[in-house]
């Protein structure tokens, strides 16, 4: 596996000014600091040209707007180098990912809320219309955004059976918005969609089988990369322009809402999100979290 590209970018300054008895400035040389690790790593496999990108904010890998940011260039980067697949996965053991960060949602700066929320629409839009085959490996559980970023992907492989998947957000009082539901919709259809999406049920990954809303289940990550691996390897004889445009022939739905929307959609998000009750309700979850 080769590393392409990294999106951290590396701290220059190796020295510090530190107080000393006499309150005199001093500098003192030292190592450079370690960079911070990038929000999402990529590795692309040198023979295959498959690229298996790993969200990496621990604990939960909870999607704030730098980790969305980044995830977004680096699916554009993939689209410029033309990648051959793209496998999605998580560094944690047990989360995939916890959706989005709801500490970019509570009491936070309008200016910062719109932000956040335009970087989601676009990271989505980027992934869901990918030119490559996608597969999300989901080795832990994925509430809410974490499920939306799967159901985003062409394939589905979920390490079970203890870890569970949904799209949860009634739960939390708050509404999954059209695009959420376009992607569920595109998965189970239309009936089993109205009722996960209405009670905001998470299902267990045998569940998700039986449902359809995964399409394999396996013991651990490892297996789920070579299933992953597996699915988009059955393109390799496919040529990659009629794939593409198949592929955004049958998404087309969520692609044109998207296009045509994104100002309402933010407007919606906006003022549904900044109501008090909405804050109090959000207030109230993570606190119960934290309480856990
Ligand atoms: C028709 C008109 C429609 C208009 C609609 C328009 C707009 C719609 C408006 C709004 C829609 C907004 C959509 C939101 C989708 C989302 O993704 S919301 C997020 C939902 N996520 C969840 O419910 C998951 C919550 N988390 C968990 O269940 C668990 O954390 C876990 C994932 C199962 C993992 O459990 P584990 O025990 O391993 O970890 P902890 O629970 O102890 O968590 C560790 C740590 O992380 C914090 N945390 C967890 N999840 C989040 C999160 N999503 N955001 C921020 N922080 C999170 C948790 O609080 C702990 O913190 P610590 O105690 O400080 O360490």
């Amino acid at each position: 596996m080769a590393v392409v590209f990294r999106t951290c970018k590396s701290l220059s300054k190796n020295a510090i000014f530190t107080r000393g008895i006499s309150s005199s400035l001093r500098l003192h040389s030292q190592k450079p600091p370690t960079p911070p690790e990038p929000l999402v790593n990529v590795d692309v496999d040198d023979k295959s040209g498959v690229a298996v990108v790993t969200l990496n904010r621990p604990p939960v890998n909870s999607l704030n707007t730098p980790l969305l940011s980044e995830l977004k260039n680096i699916i554009k980067g993939l689209e410029d180098n033309k990648s051959r697949g793209m496998i999605l996965t998580s560094s944690s053991e047990t989360v995939f990912s916890a959706g989005l960060d709801l500490m970019e949602m509570y009491n936070a700066p309008k200016d910062k809320l719109s932000a956040f929320w335009t970087t989601l629409q676009s990271t989505w839009l980027a992934l869901y219309r990918s030119s490559f085959p996608t597969v999300a490996a989901i080795n832990g559980h994925a509430p809410a955004g974490g499920c939306l970023l799967s159901l985003s992907c062409e394939y589905r492989v979920m390490v079970g059976p203890k870890f569970s998947i949904g799209l949860n957000e009634t739960q939390l009082g708050i509404v999954a918005p059209p695009w959420f539901v376009i992607c569920m919709r595109d998965v189970l259809g239309h009936r089993q969609t109205e009722m996960a999406l209405t009670s905001g049920r998470m299902f267990s990954a045998p569940e998700a089988l039986k449902l359809g809303l995964i399409d394999a289940m396996v013991t651990n990550k490892a297996e789920a990369i070579t299933e992953a691996q597996k699915f988009i390897a059955q393109f390799a004889k496919i040529p990659p322009l009629a794939r593409k445009l198949t592929k955004e022939s049958v998404r087309q739905e969520g692609i044109k809402y998207m296009e045509d929307n994104m100002i309402d959609d933010l407007q919606m998000f906006m003022d549904l999100v900044t109501q008090e009750k909405i804050q109090k309700g959000i207030g109230l979850y993570l606190a119960s979290l934290k309480k856990k």
